[in-house]
């Protein structure tokens, strides 16, 4: 048996899984303290100042246990925190054969630390949970330390408490490692079969592919294939992380490490998918692959036309490293040449924004996110509409389906009203379940459209619950479902720009608060401009935003009342003209008014 050990670190969010990485890492001398600085791991600046984790680094550390004087390799597969990146934490867990379960002293169990166990219990993972922060001064070890036992029945006795920030408790939690995670189990003389479980666009090297062998071996040379796609590479660089990409001669059943194979984007390197010899390929590919399909989907354009094929080169560089970007050209009357985006959710969208602007200076126009939807049509066709633009008339319409998911929330009881009223009341959610989970914490769970939850649905949860409930939620499948298209008309001109998709019983509700929204963020202009909502051929709401009235009439010095009278009529004619142009200016934040309108409601 081999002194290796594959593990994984869960957690909810903020929790301190990087905090950790960068304790181990220090401990094992795998960095050397004066090169330490705080979050070695996350590399994107994005991911440094907003404290979170996006991508998954892997790394290899080694530890001489006291126990048994031997010395172990360590492969630690670090996880990404945010719902938006769920799917790459499963892949992350198929990976290894142990996990760290880390809950915060001060927070006990959360959405996320239930959601990511639930994923370790499915691959049968041995898990080890560890109390961290211990060192705070609100911590709570003993509720925590219940609230871990309800949730995977080990006793308190067999949690540790450490504080990741100070050190303590690290080293006995790699001895519990060593000693309760199974070492890899695998046929080294069998079929090549591993699973990427992340991949990286490098600059100078294209697609590093990250992997763990489960059976046979790889090395420099070998000929591999991608099983989804059955495309073929030569592989140029085995390798493993030190936490450095540290070259080595192979890769055999058990490790985790990278290979370097010529692959030009990461979208041919899917995570999830299966590598194997392309010369003695394996029958069945592992299990458990699932295409990533982006849930959000938003306009983008570039402020300024001539910038399109700048945007357009960017975001081509942009999907190098992100295979769940989607975007293809789309053009709006009212922005011109553009594309239409798909990302994984909203973080994921905003890093992608972000990202523009910081690695390419690139400001752009985001209209307000939707989900997709799947429209029958009466003459039997199916379509899949992710602009709210492009819905089809409703006299043509058959049915429309629309993504629904299991939403989690765990709370502290006495909140548990407002939020079953949040959810069933105003975000049409059904509540399919409700479980103790230790001490003083419920789980709800309900059934919900995703569009509803997509907005502002993290903070109305966090406001009603003084910031103590946590929420995690899945995609379950298409629902059919009520949902009528509302076009906005400014100056009586549609602008698809800011149509939306909404359900029947909240579209007049909806459609109200939208006009209002745009006539406060609209600037007046020299004519009357009326902002209109428009849904199953009628008007259902309507607001105006009033001319600047130029006091034309100061010019008049004296009584001639004739005189007043022309200018009156000249200033009617010029507001006519102006309205026959519609030049009405539309900035930029009026296309997010639907994202404000829910801002508002939160103050
Ligand atoms: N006091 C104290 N703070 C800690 C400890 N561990 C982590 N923190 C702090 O908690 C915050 C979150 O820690 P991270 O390590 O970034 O958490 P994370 O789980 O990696 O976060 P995500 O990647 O966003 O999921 C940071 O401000 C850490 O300094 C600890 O043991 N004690």
């Amino acid at each position: 048996m081999r002194n290796v050990r594959n593990i994984s670190i869960i957690a909810h969010i903020d929790h301190g899984k990087t905090t950790l990485t960068d304790r181990i890492l220090e401990i094992t001398g795998a960095i050397e303290k004066r090169k330490m600085r705080e979050q070695f791991l996350d590399s994107m600046d994005i991911e440094r100042e907003r404290g979170i984790t996006i991508k998954s680094h892997p790394l290899r550390v080694f530890y001489k246990s006291k126990k048994d004087g031997k010395e172990y390799e360590i492969n630690i597969v670090d996880t990404p925190g945010h719902v938006d990146f769920s799917y790459e934490v499963d892949r992350s867990l198929a990976a290894v054969e142990g996990a760290i379960l880390l809950v915060d002293a001060s927070q006990g169990v959360q959405a996320q630390t239930v959601a990511n166990t639930y994923k370790a219990l499915e691959h049968n993972l041995e898990i080890i949970p560890a109390i961290n922060k211990i060192d705070l001064p609100n911590a709570n070890v003993a509720e925590t330390e219940l609230e871990i036992e309800d949730l995977i029945g080990i006793p308190s006795s067999e949690i540790l408490k450490i504080s990741a920030k100070e050190g303590i408790g690290v080293e006995e939690l790699l001895e519990d490692i060593i000693e309760k995670v199974p070492a890899p189990s695998g046929d080294e003389s069998g079929k090549l079969k591993a699973l990427i479980f992340d991949a990286k666009y490098d600059k100078y090297r294209g697609v590093i592919v990250y992997i763990r062998v489960f059976d046979g071996k790889v090395s420099v040379g070998n000929k591999i294939m991608t099983f989804s796609n059955g495309q073929s590479y030569e592989v140029i660089e085995t390798g493993v992380f030190t936490p450095d990409m540290t070259p080595v001669d192979e890769l055999k059943a058990g490790d985790i490490g990278y290979i370097i194979a010529g692959i030009k984007e990461v979208s041919l390197a899917r995570i999830g998918d299966t590598i194997t010899d392309a010369n003695d390929p394996v029958e069945e590919p592992l299990e458990g692959y699932k295409e990533v399909k982006p849930m959000v989907f938003a306009g983008m354009f570039p402020g300024v036309p001539e910038y399109y094929e700048e945007l357009r080169k960017a975001l081509e560089k942009l999907k190098l490293n992100d295979s769940a970007l989607v975007f293809y050209p789309d053009h709006s009357p009212a922005l011109g040449f553009g594309f239409r985006c798909g990302f994984l959710g909203l973080l994921h969208m905003d890093v992608v924004k972000e990202r523009l602007e910081r690695e390419f200076e690139m400001t752009v126009i985001l209209t307000a996110p939707n989900v997709e939807y799947k429209v029958l049509l009466k003459n039997g066709e199916e379509l899949i509409v992710n602009d709210p633009a492009k819905f089809p008339d409703e006299s043509t319409i058959q049915e429309v389906y629309e993504p629904y998911v299991k939403l989690s929330i765990i709370t502290p009881p006495e909140y548990l009203g407002k939020l079953m009223n949040l959810v069933q009341n105003e975000k049409r959610g059904t509540m399919i379940s409700t479980e103790n989970a230790g001490f003083e914490r419920v789980v709800l769970n309900f059934e919900v459209p995703l569009a509803e939850i997509i907005f502002d649905f993290f903070d109305k949860m966090k406001a009603l619950s003084r910031g103590y409930a946590s929420m995690d939620y899945e995609f379950i499948g298409y629902r059919k479902s009520d949902l009528v298209k509302v076009s906005i008309l400014v100056n009586k001109e549609p602008v698809e720009a800011l149509s939306i998709i909404a359900h029947k019983d909240k579209a007049y509700s909806m459609a109200r608060k939208l006009v209002d929204k745009l006539a406060e963020l609209i600037p007046q202009h020299q004519f009357e401009i009326p902002i209109q909502a428009k849904a199953g051929g009628r008007i259902i709401a309507r607001s105006t935003i009033k001319a600047l009235r130029k006091d034309v009439l100061a010019k008049c010095y004296g009584g001639d009342v004739t005189r007043k009278m022309k200018l009156l009529q000249k200033q009617k004619e010029g507001k006519k003209k102006l309205r026959e142009i519609g030049n009405v200016s539309i900035p930029q934040e009026a296309f997010l008014a639907l994202l404000k309108v829910g801002e508002d409601e939160n103050k």
